[in-house]
């Protein structure tokens, strides 16, 4: 009787996880049937995926910048740990992809929601490290204004220095810590977008971002295939904010980590004065 409770139990258990894992690598659309009320987001979608990659839509002037970046890119990465990756192949499709790839949902959820022209848009990208993916956004639209927010000085200087050598006019960068741009008033609620690519997580990410950014104005953060339970945790800190989850967007990259998702807020209200907090 014993062994055939334990039996019984084992294989609900196993049912179960196996259940878990199939659904944790379904499309993000598809997830959400399995667990209707876990998120909150207006609108759960999944983009087209791309079949030629992003790199190949760019000009010949800005292939030859995103050549120019990772040359100084890896030739600064033997003095300084700007990343892991040293092979040109592999940074082309774990960094430049990998960053291009935000642009289809970026794009068009701006168009879909905010009330302004798309050509000039005002970006930031928070903890850009060696610019990723600020700078690769910034050579993909001239027409932006984007800003580099990085805390590490040596990363400021390299960021300096592949600003210099690709030539690019619409990129400022700025030392500094985002929990203290988002108190100066010379940056906080000035931007259209702020985007942020492994930084921290999004409850953490939602409170560095989202005073940035202009009311109407959008936070994305790239994250993996599978940022439910992430997302679900964050959901206070973004309503706090000022701010709602707008879309859940699986985004198919050509780099090696596969399918990617974009998360989208959009700021509804101001945020309360007290955030960002002082983290000293
Ligand atoms: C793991 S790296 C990721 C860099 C880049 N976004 C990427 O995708 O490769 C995180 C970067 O965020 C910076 N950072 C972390 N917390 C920050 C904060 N509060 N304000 C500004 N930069 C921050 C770190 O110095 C680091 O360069």
């Amino acid at each position: 009787m014993m062994v055939r409770l334990y039996l019984y139990r084992s294989a609900n258990i196993m049912f179960l996880f196996s259940i878990g894992t199939f659904v944790k690598h379904l499309p993000i659309s598809q997830q959400n049937a399995f667990y209707p009320r876990r998120i909150n987001a207006k609108r759960i979608v999944t983009t087209s995926s791309h079949n030629s990659s992003c790199f190949e839509t760019l000009t010949s002037r800005q292939k030859n910048q995103i050549h120019h970046y990772i040359e100084a890119l890896l030739d600064w990465n033997q003095k300084m740990n700007l990343t892991a990756v040293t092979d040109v192949n592999e940074v082309m499709k774990r960094h430049i992809e990998d960053s291009l790839a935000m642009l289809p949902p970026i794009r068009d959820s701006y168009v879909s929601h905010c009330n302004s022209s798309i050509d000039n848009l005002k970006l930031v990208d928070v903890g850009t490290g060696p610019g990723l993916p600020g700078l690769v956004l910034a050579i993909a639209c001239p027409g932006w204004k984007v800003t580099l927010l990085e805390s590490m000085n040596k990363r400021c200087v390299f960021l300096e220095h592949a600003v210099s050598v690709t030539g690019l006019s619409n990129v400022e960068v700025v030392r500094g810590r985002a929990e203290s741009l988002g108190q100066n008033d010379s940056f906080r609620e000035q931007f259209d977008v702020a985007v942020a690519r492994a930084v921290a997580e999004m409850r953490v990410l939602a409170e560095y971002c989202l005073p940035l950014v202009r009311v109407g104005g959008l936070f994305v953060a790239a994250k993996g295939h599978d940022p439910q339970v992430e997302v679900q945790n964050a959901e206070k800190s973004i309503q706090l904010m000022g701010a709602s989850i707008f879309q859940l967007c699986s985004v198919e990259s050509h780099s090696p980590y596969g399918q990617r998702t974009a998360i989208i807020c959009v700021k509804d209200h101001p945020t309360p004065r007290k955030y960002p907090r002082d983290p000293d």
